[in-house]
């Protein structure tokens, strides 16, 4: 992710429901780091847009919400994360399908068993929160992106620990 931002890229996060809320959060971490002083990354969290949420589902359904955002917004160089709690949120299994036919660095946070995204390998990293209570993995889930988002930084801010070898 830090090689992605380091180039140029930018965040596009995205799940439904209370993994909406968490896309918000994440991209907001990224944008408007909760440590004073740490620096402002880009992110953008599709779950926000509420009105075109609702008309791409409307008229294309409700697992094309967050993939034709992608095909409108999203870059080949950006990161794509999308969050679902048991990985089997249409919306979000699409949208990582899509990304990745972009071209997008690809990352997913799941749980319980991963559902398809785990199963079916649909992203390039892929954090499954191996709980069976649902509200367990949201509370790993927060734990999660708050650590991914300081390693970030911390990659980020000492290219020298930044390898040229994956930087998918
Ligand atoms: O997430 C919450 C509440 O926190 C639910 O109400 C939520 O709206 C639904 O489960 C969504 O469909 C979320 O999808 P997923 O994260 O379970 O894949």
């Amino acid at each position: 992710m830090a090689v992605r931002f380091h180039r140029g890229g930018k965040l596009v996060v995205f799940g439904s429901g209370g993994a909406g809320t968490d896309a918000a959060h994440i991209a907001v971490e990224f944008m408007h780091p909760v440590i004073v002083g740490k620096r402002a990354l880009p992110a953008l969290a599709l779950s926000n847009d509420a009105a075109t949420v609702s008309g791409v589902c409307n008229e294309e359904g409700v697992a094309e919400s967050f993939a034709h955002q992608l095909r409108c917004w999203a870059d080949p160089s950006d990161i794509a994360l999308g969050v679902s709690r048991d990985g089997r949120d249409v919306s979000v299994v699409r949208g990582l399908e899509v990304a990745r036919e972009l071209g997008l660095l690809t990352v997913a946070l799941t749980g319980g068993d991963g559902g398809a995204i785990a199963r079916d390998r649909m992203a390039d990293h892929i954090l499954v929160a191996a709980a069976d209570d649902p509200t367990v993995v949201k509370e790993i889930h927060v734990t999660a992106y708050h650590l991914l988002w300081e390693l970030v930084h911390v990659f980020f801010d000492q290219p020298g620990l930044l390898t040229s070898g994956d930087a998918r």
